[in-house]
């Protein structure tokens, strides 16, 4: 039995634009395991829905191939396809529900198609609801409930055969923050009790920081970072994931925020990443080891995976030499950017800080 859920190889899309052929996926090498939270996070026009489509064969590569469940989609036949698809939920941004219908019409309609007598198919409905906390819903029309329970419904009913893998494509893009959380506390919930693997496509990276194992960044229809999400926010090597990670955390001041830090504080001014690396002294107690004082005038942290990432900037006082000192310190650790006196970022020779080159998973 294979341990990977969907594999791509090589695998490229070519659409005709007005300006010449755009390449959507280009030459993208993917694998994905079974059972695991898997993100694909891009901005607009990285090639995220197409590869989607791609995954659930409502595209064929151009060249390449995509293997879902150990059976390649490229050279299946019709039939072989319709059965591919059944395997595979599917939920979407705008929930894409039937209004004449139920909820309970709406979760039951997938099987309905597959034939399952009626007796049976309430039960399941029943089950599915019951399960997305909507047992109550069951006679109501999706006019009359909240965006986050219309998602739950599309997600009911994405479950309704027991596909074993799931595509949630912008499923919380049009949530507010709390019903997103939500709708994520129950996405987890079907991976971690009903097993099934979760390929979330979104352009947001707290999505990812809260429900993904791994990620995938993607920029011009390639992936450009991959591997475990902690390592690669925390870690990022590319310019799209430090884009990224800014939106999500606003934790480093900006040129403007520096120049009034610079007017309010007399004394030195030095960003320090915060990442969760074991076995390391907190910030505060290397200051105080250093006898230098050291007061947070700006700064974020957030959880991604459950593990802490930020930066915090400092107002650091006391002898320049210990203040010297405890720099070389945390640049053996950590980034550390310091200001000069009218606020732009000062150079200092960099070191290595832990983690950092560490990862081992490759980008194709
Ligand atoms: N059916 C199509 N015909 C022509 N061009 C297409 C088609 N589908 C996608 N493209 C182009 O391929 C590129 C990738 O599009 P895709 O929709 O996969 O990106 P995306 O990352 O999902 O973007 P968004 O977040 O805006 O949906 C874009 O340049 C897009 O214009």
């Amino acid at each position: 039995m294979t341990t990977t859920m969907v594999s791509l190889r090589d695998v490229t899309k070519v659409f005709p634009g007005k300006q010449g052929p755009v390449r959507a996926v280009d030459g993208l090498s993917l694998d994905i395991a079974k059972g695991e939270v898997f993100g694909v996070i891009g901005y607009s026009g990285a090639g995220k829905s197409t590869l989607v489509r791609l995954i659930n064969a409502l595209e064929l590569p151009d060249s390449g191939d995509v293997v879902v469940d150990g059976r390649s989609l490229t050279r299946a036949s019709e039939r072989e396809l319709r059965q591919a698809r059944t395997g595979i939920g599917f939920i979407f941004q705008q929930f894409n529900l039937w209004r004449s219908r139920t909820v309970a019409g709406n979760v039951g309609y997938p099987l309905r198609v597959a034939g399952w007598p009626r007796r049976r198919r309430e039960e399941r409905v029943a089950e599915l609801l019951d399960f997305v906390g909507l047992a109550d819903k069951a006679r109501q029309y999706p006019d009359q409930l909240s965006g986050g329970q219309k998602q739950r419904v599309g997600i009911a009913r994405a479950l309704a055969t027991s596909p074993a893998l799931l595509l949630a494509d912008e499923a919380t893009s049009a949530l507010d923050p709390e019903t997103t959380r939500d709708v994520l506390d129950l996405l987890r919930r079907i991976n971690t009790e009903l097993g099934v693997t979760i390929v979330v496509i979104t352009h947001e990276m707290s999505v990812v920081s809260y429900l993904c194992d791994r990620v995938a960044v993607l920029e011009g229809g390639k992936v450009v970072e991959l591997g475990d999400v902690y390592d690669v926010f925390s870690t990022p090597q590319r310019d799209v994931t430090r884009r990224f990670i800014g939106t999500a955390l606003h934790d480093r001041p900006s040129p403007d925020v520096v120049a009034r830090l610079r007017r309010r504080h007399p004394g030195r001014i030095v960003t320090v990443t915060v990442r969760d690396v074991e076995g390391q002294a907190p910030l505060t107690e290397t200051f105080r080891t250093h006898g230098v004082d050291a007061s947070v005038v700006y700064g974020g942290i957030t959880e991604v995976n459950s593990r802490p990432l930020g930066s915090l900037t400092f107002e650091l006082a006391g002898d320049a030499d210990r203040i010297d000192a405890v720099l070389d310190d945390l640049s053996a650790r950590s980034d550390i950017q310091e200001y000069d006196g009218d606020g732009r970022p000062l150079r200092r020779p960099v070191a290595s800080p832990a983690g950092v080159g560490a990862r081992q998973e490759g980008v194709r």
